[in-house]
């Protein structure tokens, strides 16, 4: 278990990660969404050790970031953005001088280089040096190297970035191939690359945490979209006998045709679709259209950058 509390970092004059708190569980793959310079590698910096926090409190399976830093590094795997891959050595030499530096006891040092050659697929490049490695490869050298010593948490630095698209369908793939033995955390600044891998995302907006949602809430519905032949006033007061409702919007009127977005609680949304339905059918006003409203991760991470410049305009 991940446990981070009112996190906060500020470089300088620049409050790079203000106030952010969040737990991540067990076998979770968390997307961590931000555009560039929102704060994503310096919160990773701070879980991994590398980076102590202003103000705030990191606990990892119950160990102290600030007291027990070493036992922390031990169970984490970290691709840092920019991961230097020594170009002149080969892949298994680099693998087993890392493996070395990290501590892997000298018996167990090829074991554990061979498995992680093996888990990222790089059996076939092994012998071959670094340096004549596609972007692609020289990723997944980085990934091997953080896994070198068995992580239970691997955290990687916009794991895809550079990679053309038949390197970013494997490096998803090892991704999900890794989280079935680890907690991943990655950061990205592309939505598809959350929706393709992460089960669960926190959004990071100017230094702060703007959303924490698993994916599949994201798909559940919060709204209704309504087409009636019912003016506003007539319409609020059918609706208003309608338990579940929170709020109306009117989005569009055409030639007697009103559309409205009705705003859902929290309990039954498909119950309370069937009770508009019939309060529609029981006076009379006729219905075009009723479908429930998706929030997909786009229309959210739109809907929050709006809400932001709007505050800061
Ligand atoms: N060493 C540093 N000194 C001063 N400011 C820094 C330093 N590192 C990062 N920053 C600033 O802190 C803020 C957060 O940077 P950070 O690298 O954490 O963002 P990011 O979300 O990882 O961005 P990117 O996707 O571009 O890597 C940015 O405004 C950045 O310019």
């Amino acid at each position: 278990m991940i446990e981070a509390e009112q996190l906060s970092l500020s470089y300088g004059a620049v409050k790079a990660v203000c106030d952010v708190s969040f737990r991540i569980a067990r076998s979770e793959i968390v997307g961590l969404l931000g555009h560039n310079g929102a704060g994503k590698t310096t919160i990773m910096k701070m879980l991994t050790g590398y980076l102590e926090p202003s103000a705030g409190r990191i606990t990892i399976d119950g160990f102290d970031i600030t007291r027990e830093r070493h036992e922390i590094q031990r169970c984490i795997g970290y691709l840092p953005e920019n991961c230097p891959v020594y170009p002149d050595m080969s892949v298994i030499d680099y693998l087993d001088y890392q493996a070395s530096l990290q501590g892997v006891p000298s018996a167990e040092r090829a074991a554990a280089t061979r498995q992680a050659i093996r888990s990222t697929g790089l059996e076939p490049r092994a012998m071959h040096s670094v340096a004549t490695l596609s972007r692609g490869y020289r990723q997944r050298v980085g990934v091997a190297r953080a896994i070198l010593h068995k992580p239970r948490i691997v955290i990687l630095d916009e794991p895809t970035n550079g990679l053309d698209p038949s390197q970013i369908q494997h490096m998803r793939k090892l991704i999900r191939e890794l989280a079935q033995h680890a907690t991943v955390l990655l950061s990205t600044h592309i939505l598809q690359e959350v929706e393709a891998v992460c089960t669960r995302v926190l959004m990071i907006r100017q230094g702060r945490l703007a959303l924490d949602a698993k994916l599949s809430e994201l798909d559940q519905t919060h709204g209704l979209q309504v087409c009636v032949g019912a003016p506003p006033k007539r319409v609020r007061a059918v609706l208003a006998a309608v338990g579940g409702v929170e709020r109306i919007e009117e989005t569009g009127a055409e030639q007697g045709r009103y559309s409205y977005r009705l705003q859902l609680g929290e309990s039954d949304p498909a119950g309370i679709a069937c009770a508009v339905g019939r309060a529609m059918h029981a006076n009379g006003i006729a219905l075009y259209r009723l479908q429930p409203e998706i929030m997909e991760l786009e229309a959210v991470f739109r809907e929050i950058n709006e809400a932001e410049e709007a505050v800061h305009a």
